[in-house]
């Protein structure tokens, strides 16, 4: 995650009004910038989701698009939020002018939190050690974050959410104790093991869809378990605690989980076709 101080593009217009400090630009994606903020309030930083108007469109197109497409994550964020999903709070937004700002999630992408603990390694690397067995406090911990990961999926897709791009950079684990490894977002400092117990907090609903489909829902896993295996292959083996916590916390979970094998299969038919 590359921040900046927010100076190389120019910012949407709701963050040129005066603030206790300067908006910082945390992620600068193909589609929109993420800025951290306190124009809300001093002591309450806010994430800024900011899609700008996209010159290689029709002007009338994309601005109907970029106003249909924040309107949809705050909608969804705001339904899960209402439920009890562990997701971030809206607290404003001007869809039209193509932003949403919301809660801002202290600590860590789980991806950074679980690639730290088991150490910073080239990818080849990972692949011969995947199945050397991990030490076990590592396993141990690992094991229960994996939980915590099931039972936020499970009441996501309870509420009759898919997030639609589940993958651990789009899960923050939030510090329990307060001044716990929150730095800038990025990598965080402290003890790796305590900042794994973080709380799960899914973020990025941008492909999020309300949906009570098992398809959909199996989909939503199989994305989840893929990125799983390519980005920690290491603990790979973990991924199964996923989905037996989702099933402790989702009573439709045996019929989506049965449609996963389908998906898997129609995964697997897929590659084997190149
Ligand atoms: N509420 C938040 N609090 C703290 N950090 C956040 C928050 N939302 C996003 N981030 C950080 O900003 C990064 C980019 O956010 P996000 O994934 O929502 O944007 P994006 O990938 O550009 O969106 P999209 O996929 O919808 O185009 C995240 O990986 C995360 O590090």
């Amino acid at each position: 995650m590359a921040a900046t101080d927010g100076q190389q593009f120019p910012p949407p217009k709701v963050l040129t009004y005066p603030a206790s400090a300067p908006p910082l630009l945390v992620t600068q994606g193909a589609e929109g910038r993420l800025y951290k903020t306190t124009h809300l309030a001093p002591n309450r930083p806010c994430a800024l989701k900011y899609r700008p108007p996209k010159p290689y469109r029709h002007p009338i197109l994309d601005a109907r698009l970029t106003k249909a497409r924040i309107s949809s994550e705050a909608k969804v964020l705001e339904r899960c939020w209402r439920e009890g999903v562990p997701v971030p709070a809206v607290y404003a937004m001007d869809p039209a002018a193509g932003w949403m700002m919301m809660e801002w999630i202290e600590g860590i992408p789980a991806r950074v939190g679980i690639n730290k603990l088991l150490g910073d390694r080239r990818e080849e690397e990972e692949e011969e050690d995947a199945e050397a067995p991990l030490p076990e406090t590592c396993e141990t911990l690992l094991a229960d974050l994996m939980r915590r990961i099931g039972a936020a999926i499970g009441a996501l897709h309870k509420t009759g959410v898919v997030h639609g791009d589940l993958t651990t950079s789009n899960m923050m684990l939030r510090p329990r104790r307060r001044g716990y490894g929150n730095g800038s977002g990025a990598d965080g400092d402290g003890d790796d093991a305590e900042v794994l117990k973080g709380d799960v907090v899914l973020i990025d609903f941008g492909l999020a869809t309300q949906s009570m489909s098992d398809e959909d829902r199996a989909v939503d896993l199989y994305v989840l378990e893929r990125a799983f295996a390519s980005t920690h292959p290491r603990a790979e083996r973990l991924f199964a605690t996923v989905l037996e916590a989702y099933k402790e916390t989702f009573k439709k979970a045996s019929s989506v989980l049965v449609k996963l094998e389908d998906v898997r299969m129609r995964g697997r038919k897929r590659s084997m076709l190149g």
